[in-house]
């Protein structure tokens, strides 16, 4: 659980994050009729366990395996000096050509959009996708640049003071989605 931080509501369980998944995995399928173009890259952390779960529903529904890659966005995001941590080796791992494919990159959370900007940075220096798609498990508002997703799997209006918690398996052991307050 975030430091200092209240649990104010889940509003996702294990069940309703599968279900949102797997209807992204549909709309990804429908979107793109040429699936064989198609590869996952997730934002380091949570972004990973959300690619290679799409990937691998997809692999159940249509049969057909897409690459999946990992963006460390760390060294690219705009905040940077307002980390705390030391800028972390860069551990990106993208082990396939993303010139001329369709990419879906994936994230958890979408708030202020810088996230995603900076992954844009980071995937441009590794190519020239033909289209960059955006799939969030949440997308919670008050974005700072004009970012948008493609695909959501829950739309949630917050305020500033909230913040919103993924916990996923892979990572957190359990699979839910929290509300969390300010004290
Ligand atoms: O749209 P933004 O304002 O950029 O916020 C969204 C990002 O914030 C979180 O990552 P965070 O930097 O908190 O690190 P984490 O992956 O360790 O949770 C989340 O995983 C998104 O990547
Ligand atoms: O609420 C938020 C904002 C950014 N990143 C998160 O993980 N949660």
């Amino acid at each position: 659980m975030a430091g200092g931080l209240k649990a104010k509501a889940r509003i996702m369980d294990k069940e309703a994050l599968r279900r949102a998944l797997v209807r992204i995995a549909h709309e990804i399928v429908e979107r793109n009729r040429d699936l064989d173009q198609v590869a996952f890259v997730g934002i380091r952390r949570r972004g990973v366990p959300i690619a290679q779960r799409l990937a691998r529903y997809i692999k159940e529904f249509e049969g057909q395996e897409l690459p999946v890659g990992v963006l460390d966005i760390t060294l690219y995001r705009d905040d940077l000096s307002r980390l705390s941590e030391q800028p972390r080796v860069n551990n990106t791992d993208v082990p396939f050509p993303i010139e001329g494919k369709h990419i879906v990159l994936c994230d958890d959370v979408l708030y202020t959009g810088r996230t995603v900007r900076a992954a844009l940075d980071a995937l441009v220096d590794l190519g020239r996708p033909q289209t960059v798609q955006l799939a969030v498990l949440v997308d919670r508002g008050h974005r700072e640049i004009p970012i948008r997703a493609d695909y959501v799997g829950k739309n949630v209006p917050t305020s500033r003071r909230e913040v919103i918690e993924c916990r996923l398996e892979e990572v957190d052991g359990v699979d839910e989605v929290w509300i969390m307050e300010q004290p």
